[in-house]
């Protein structure tokens, strides 16, 4: 059945659970040639002839690179994170920002893409500053909605060091907003997600806005 074509997830990671994947699904490179038919159809109904020279490789590289878009099915927090959790006795704020980033609308299946903002107040562990742009990529190369992509980023950064708190915030450009549909070609939608300290004190938030929006 079509649904079992799902993307696999990595055996130990247990971040996965929300996805409810099924393990002993192929891998999703086995899945090229399904994906590889399926772009061959579409062209079909686009009134194309797949066979004409240009395009004779098309479904191929569309799957390819619909993989390369969702490959963030393939990766979990635990091996992106690869130890890089140090004790330090550090309790400032850690802030990278405008980590550039480029997802997927689930409901229509074109980018959406902007940057996103990322604060932790560490609680004696702090995480490599690169794991934080790595953690965007693992959520953010899936099918997505903004809302959830900025909510899991926090939830991964929690989870990775048990800090104070954890701001995200994600500024993102909608294709299906700007190319198509209601057609806003300026409009950005901001979402944020505040744990801890970000969320009881408006303080600490307002330093993480601030901090945010200077350029
Ligand atoms: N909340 C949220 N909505 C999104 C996101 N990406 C796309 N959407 C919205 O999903 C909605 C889908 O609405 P529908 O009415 O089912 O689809 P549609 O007819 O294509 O909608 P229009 O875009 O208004 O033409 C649209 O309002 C999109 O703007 C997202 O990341 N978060
Ligand atoms: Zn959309």
């Amino acid at each position: 059945m079509l649904w079992t074509a799902r993307p696999l997830g990595h055996e130990k990671c247990v971040f996965h659970h929300d996805l409810e994947l099924d393990h002993k699904l192929p891998t999703r490179e086995a899945l090229l040639p399904d994906m590889s038919r399926s772009y061959r159809l579409l062209l079909s109904s686009l009134g194309e002839n797949p066979d004409r020279q240009g395009l004779l490789k098309t479904p191929e590289r569309a799957a390819k690179a619909m993989l390369f878009f969702t490959k963030g099915y393939d990766q979990c927090i635990e091996d992106v994170l690869n130890d890089a959790v140090f004790d330090e006795d550090h309790d400032e704020m850690v802030l990278v920002k405008d980590i550039e980033m480029f997802s997927m609308c689930e409901h229509h299946l074109v980018p959406f893409y902007g940057k996103v903002s990322i604060a932790y107040l560490p609680n004696n562990k702090i995480l490599g500053l690169s794991k934080l742009a790595r953690i965007v990529e693992i959520y953010s190369r899936r099918l997505q909605v903004q809302e959830r992509l900025t909510k899991q980023i926090a939830v991964a950064v929690t989870k990775a060091v048990q800090p104070a708190g954890v701001a995200v915030v994600v500024e993102a450009v909608h294709m299906c907003m700007v190319m198509r549909g209601v057609q806003k070609i300026n409009s950005k939608t901001m979402t944020s997600t505040m744990l801890g300290v970000f969320r009881d004190d408006p303080k600490t938030r307002e330093e993480f806005l601030n901090l945010v929006q200077s350029r």
